[in-house]
């Protein structure tokens, strides 16, 4: 049995296969812990360099030229580079240590090298090669112990598609939706929009934008109240609105979500089954005539010229689980219909529910949506029904959202590896009042000329 002190584990095991002669200790004990501070002596060098110069060329005075150099400093631009410079140089020490305490290290001392890297919104997102020997599910398996290393939230690796070897890694620090206001939505002063563009609906963490294409495909949004439903809905009503050979019709069970868009509507139904299964019909008429004439000009799916018939169905729960058994069939019968066949001719359906379960959108539903968004929600369950079974045990969950986010989740859209997480953009009620408006006066223009 061991007595004394517990022993003292600061540095991590050198797994070295190379032989032990004194040239290798010396790389692997001096040049490349020295290596990593590389650009520390760099700086230093050029001071000294600029010292002796002056020194050579002005005499004592010239002395002063590294303080000269280092006046510079007070230029932001100046300041800015030189601190990313250094901080790069610190973070590769920190990955260095991090996966060799991880045990990352090849046989020859060999860690997975950093090539890039890139300041994003929640951290630094690095480009990384993995060493001879090694491979990117190592580096995917050694993440929490990546993270707690590096005294942060959370490491996520990528592998990148063309290469094995090589991996983009993103190092989570913050979120960066913590205390952010809202942002709003960038076609907010365009005078018209097409439909058949990608339409901007938030950003994702690293700050990219993130669209939706709603021509082929349906979106099922899901999520707790106040989760942030109707503001990422209403983004994809208002380029529908503005583009006037959209027809829009809507079930607001409701009567609230869909009230500031009545000018743009052509049909809305509201809490009565009968004026719900009604509307269905007649739009599920419409989608017939539009196959038909496909058919006549063998088309396969609807040409980008035709006109979309976009369908909101706000709290579809309402619908989908009435208490009315045969209302309900009927009703849920006609969505289903209109889902799956919808996309080919131009119907996408957007859908919002406050309840994901599986009785309000049961799996044979909710599988025929090209998108799905769940926003923050209150159990893995909930949000693993709306992006599909499995996620939330992928590490995808949007019961992972902090309480109070509002508008941030995560999207998945058809053949996309995973799901984004991203924060929709919001539109303020006079916002709303004012893209719609401009949608109706568009539309009157349509139907005059
Ligand atoms: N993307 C966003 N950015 C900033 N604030 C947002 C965002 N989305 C929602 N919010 C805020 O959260 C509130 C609730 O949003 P919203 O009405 O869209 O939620 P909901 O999920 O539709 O709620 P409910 O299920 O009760 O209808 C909004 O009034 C707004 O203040």
């Amino acid at each position: 049995m061991g007595v004394g002190l517990p022993p003292v584990r600061e540095l991590p095991d050198i797994p070295v296969r190379a032989p032990r002669t004194a040239g290798a200790w010396l790389a692997i004990l001096v040049i490349r812990p020295a290596w990593l501070w590389r650009r520390e002596y760099l700086l230093g060098l050029v001071l000294v360099g600029a010292g002796a110069a002056g020194w050579w060329r002005l005499g004592l005075v010239g002395l002063g030229l590294p303080l000269v150099l280092l006046s510079s400093l007070a230029v932001p631009g100046t300041r800015a580079l030189l601190g990313g410079w250094l901080a790069g140089g610190r973070l590769k020490r920190r990955w260095d240590r991090g996966c060799r305490f991880a045990g990352l290290t090849t046989s020859n001392d060999r860690i997975p090298r950093v090539l890039k890297i890139q300041r994003v919104p929640v951290g630094e997102r690095l480009r990384v090669r993995m060493p001879r020997g090694s491979t990117v599910s190592e580096l995917e398996a050694a993440t929490e112990q990546l993270a707690a290393d590096l005294r942060i939230r959370g490491v996520e690796v990528r592998r990148e598609p063309s290469r094995a070897d090589l991996a983009s890694v993103l190092l989570r620090r913050r979120d960066p939706w913590e205390s952010a206001g809202p942002v709003p939505w960038p076609w907010l002063e365009r005078p018209q929009s097409r439909l058949w563009e990608p339409v901007p609906v938030g950003l994702d963490e690293v700050g990219d934008l993130v669209t939706l294409t709603l021509p082929g495909r349906n979106l099922l949004l899901g999520g707790e109240p106040e989760a942030g439903k109707s503001a990422a809905m209403t983004q994809l009503i208002a380029a529908a609105a503005l583009d006037p050979w959209v027809t829009l019709v809507g079930l607001d069970a409701k009567r609230l979500e869909l009230s500031l868009w009545q000018p743009c509507f052509d049909q809305v139904a509201f809490a009565k089954m009968d004026d719900a299964i009604a509307l269905l019909e007649s739009v599920i008429s419409d989608m017939d005539s539009v196959y038909e004439r496909m058919a006549a000009e063998r088309l396969r799916k609807v040409p980008s010229y035709a006109r979309l018939t976009v369908v909101v169905v706000d709290e579809l729960r309402f619908y989908t689980a009435h208490p009315d058994r045969v209302a309900r069939e009927h009703f849920n019968g006609l969505l289903i219909d209109l889902v799956a066949r919808g996309r080919a001719a131009g119907f996408p359906v957007v859908a919002a529910t406050q309840k994901p379960s599986a009785d309000v959108v049961p799996t044979s539903l909710r599988d025929l949506f090209g998108y799905r968004w769940a926003l923050r929600s209150n159990t893995r369950d909930a949000s693993d029904t709306i992006l599909g079974a499995g996620w939330a045990s992928l590490g995808h969950s949007a019961a992972t959202v902090p309480v109070g986010t509002r508008g941030v989740g995560l999207l998945l859209g058809e053949g996309q590896a995973e799901p984004v997480r991203c924060r929709s953009f919001y539109l303020s009620d006079g916002e709303v009042e004012g893209v719609a408006a401009r949608g109706a006066e568009l539309r009157r223009g349509v139907r005059r000329g």
